[in-house]
């Protein structure tokens, strides 16, 4: 089955549409670093807006635990979004509260809505299906019908996400439709090579995703976050870099079994190691086995893919027809630790195939270093999620939209 469109929603005009959106974007303060995910969300909503819908956005920003906290209000992104689309957009200060309840009362056709952060409310990340449907039907009160269109999240089944589109009736919006023609070429028949990168901090979250692609590509390229858990593996001292000790049992499967397969995971054989995690802090390049013989010993942090490593990362992914990426190679934000993320993102807008890149710190990533959008083949909103798409995996959010 394919997915269900806006079209099979009937006429909208005057109806109150909840759009699911992924507002998720990175954020100094109250400054948006990146507004990739807000743009990407303008032509679902103005196609609705165009149709005289009442639309009322709702989205999650970062992580709080399911009470509010002003460092993830929406607040600045309703106002990147009444910049960016034309009809007027208002803000309500709480999700299903009496703020939410009497802007969506007052809404008029064609005017657009945002609700605070979905992620304020337990219901909406709770393990307990109840719980969820619960607060699924709080937002469900509010809508005639539902549009999810947050790519970024259709791997979490959360109440927003999962339980609210089943009690309404619901479609997906032209993002995830854009996305996932694609996504699915690259499930169907990659050209080979076909590579992999990954980095980033959702290191625990993305492990997983390794076992499932080991039989589907040819090379894994490991950095960021993540390496250091590979290091950990191999019997590597790795300071006080990022590490998942819980998981360095099923690293040394993956390894094992990457050799098995003949599939190469390539780890670096070198990093940029830190005394502190600031942009001024002294840092030196050093072997990947040797993170801990650095002047700041055990308390050195692994920040960065080291020069070699990087200009090998770079060949393999100039060699290879198809190349997925997701997670930075390091923390580039930093401008010191910005080089492994930049060389990778080069060889990408040089290879001779197909490039994606994938995640909101990633896209935020290529474009903060300076990349045109139009120098990749696609860049994705969504990071975990497309990763498990190409696993092959079954996505709550997809699957309740009528993909199979
Ligand atoms: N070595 C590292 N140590 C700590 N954080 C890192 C490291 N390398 C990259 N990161 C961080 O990973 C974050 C992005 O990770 P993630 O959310 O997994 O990516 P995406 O949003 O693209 O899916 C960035 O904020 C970056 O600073
Ligand atoms: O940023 C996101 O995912 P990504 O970092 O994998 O691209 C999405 O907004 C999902 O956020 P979550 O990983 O907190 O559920």
């Amino acid at each position: 089955m394919t997915l269900r469109t806006i079209e099979t929603l009937g006429p909208l005009a005057g109806k109150r549409v909840v759009v699911r959106c992924d507002l998720n974007v990175p954020l100094q303060g109250e400054v948006i670093t990146d507004d990739g995910r807000v743009r990407a969300s303008v032509p679902t909503l103005e196609a609705l807006v165009g149709q005289g819908a009442r639309v009322i956005v709702v989205s999650h920003l970062g992580r709080p635990e399911g009470a509010p906290d002003p460092r993830y209000s929406l607040a600045p992104v309703a106002a990147r979004l009444d910049e960016l689309i034309d009809a007027p957009v208002a803000f309500a200060t709480d999700t299903v509260g009496p703020d939410a309840a009497a802007k969506v009362a007052a809404l008029g056709d064609g005017e657009v809505l945002v609700l605070e952060n979905l992620r304020f409310n337990p219901g909406e990340t709770s393990k307990n299906e109840a719980e969820r449907t619960a607060f699924a039907g709080e937002l469900a009160g509010f809508a005639d019908a539902v549009v999810s269109d947050g790519f970024g999240v259709v791997h979490r089944k959360q109440a927003s996400v999962y339980e609210l589109e089943q009690l309404r009736p619901s479609a997906a919006g032209h993002l995830i439709a854009s996305e996932l023609d694609v996504l699915d070429r690259l499930t169907e028949s990659p050209e080979r090579p076909y590579t992999v990168v990954l980095g980033g901090s959702k290191v625990s979250d993305k492990l997983g995703v390794i076992a499932h692609l080991l039989p589907r590509v040819n090379t894994l390229l490991i950095g960021g976050g993540m390496l250091f858990t590979f290091l950990a593996a191999q019997g590597h001292k790795v300071g006080s870099s990022l590490l998942e000790a819980d998981q360095i049992e099923t690293v040394q499967g993956y390894l094992a079994e990457a050799e098995e397969r003949g599939v190469s995971i390539v780890l670096p054989t070198d990093v940029v190691v830190a005394a502190s995690f600031s942009a001024d802090a002294d840092h030196v390049v050093t072997a990947a086995d040797a993170i801990e013989q650095t002047p700041f010993g055990a308390s050195g942090l692994g920040l960065d893919i080291g020069p070699d490593t990087a200009a090998a990362f770079a060949e393999q992914i100039r060699r290879s027809r198809t190349v997925f990426w997701n997670g930075p190679m390091g923390v580039f934000e930093l401008a010191p630790f910005a080089a492994g993320t930049r060389a990778v993102a080069q060889a990408l807008t040089e290879l001779d195939g197909l490039s994606v890149v994938g995640g909101g710190d990633s896209a935020a990533a290529v474009r903060q270093l300076g990349f045109d959008d139009a120098a990749f083949g696609h860049i994705s909103t969504g990071g975990g999620a497309s990763l498990e798409f190409l696993e092959g995996k079954k996505l709550p959010g997809l699957e309740v939209l009528g993909w199979q």
